[in-house]
């Protein structure tokens, strides 16, 4: 993979502003889900309702979507960046597969987001509590991946 010189002595910014990106994506992905929890417990086209809808939609767009755009742009900043990324080194592949499964989910729900918007009611109850937990676990494998570098 060629790497831009130029951006050796920005790596510890990049890697900061990265990470605060990281942060603002993560703090939706765990909500979210929480949300449609709860939607799924009220009736479709009641006030409460309606508030849910607002409530996943804004998330979504003023936060998520923007936190998702920079986290990638800055992430693939640090792969531009000379020496960050081993390319033969397994840890990075499964950082990037987790990655990948966190970009997956975050489409999942916000095509789930214009169905509650429409007044459905997606899955079930049981199935947005069990997604609530998959971003926990893409978070502890990603962090153990970049930090601990077990393999
Ligand atoms: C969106 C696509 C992403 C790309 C392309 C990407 C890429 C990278 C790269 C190349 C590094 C530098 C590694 C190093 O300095 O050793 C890095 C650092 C880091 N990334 Fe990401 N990343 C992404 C998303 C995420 C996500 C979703 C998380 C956590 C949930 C995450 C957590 C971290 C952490 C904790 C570090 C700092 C590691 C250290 O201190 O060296 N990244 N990322």
């Amino acid at each position: 993979m060629p790497t831009i010189d130029a951006l050796a002595p920005f790596y510890p910014w990049t890697k900061a502003l990265h990470l605060i990106a990281v942060f603002a994506w993560m703090a939706g992905q765990f909500y979210l889900p929480r949300l449609y929890v709860y939607h799924m417990q009220v009736t479709p086209g009641s006030a409460t309702s309606d508030l849910f809808v607002v409530m996943e939609r804004r998330l979504l767009r003023a936060i998520m979507n923007p936190a998702m755009i920079g986290a990638w742009i800055l992430g693939v900043t640090l792969i531009l960046t000379p020496g960050v990324v081993d390319w033969h080194a397994g840890w990075w592949h499964m950082k990037f597969a987790g990655v990948i499964a966190m970009s997956g989910l975050h489409g999942h729900l916000s095509a789930a987001r214009k169905r509650f918007a429409a007044g459905e009611r997606p899955r079930t109850e049981r199935y947005w509590r069990a997604i609530n937990e998959v971003p926990t676990l893409l978070l502890i494998i990603i962090v153990v991946m970049v930090i601990v570098k077990p393999f």
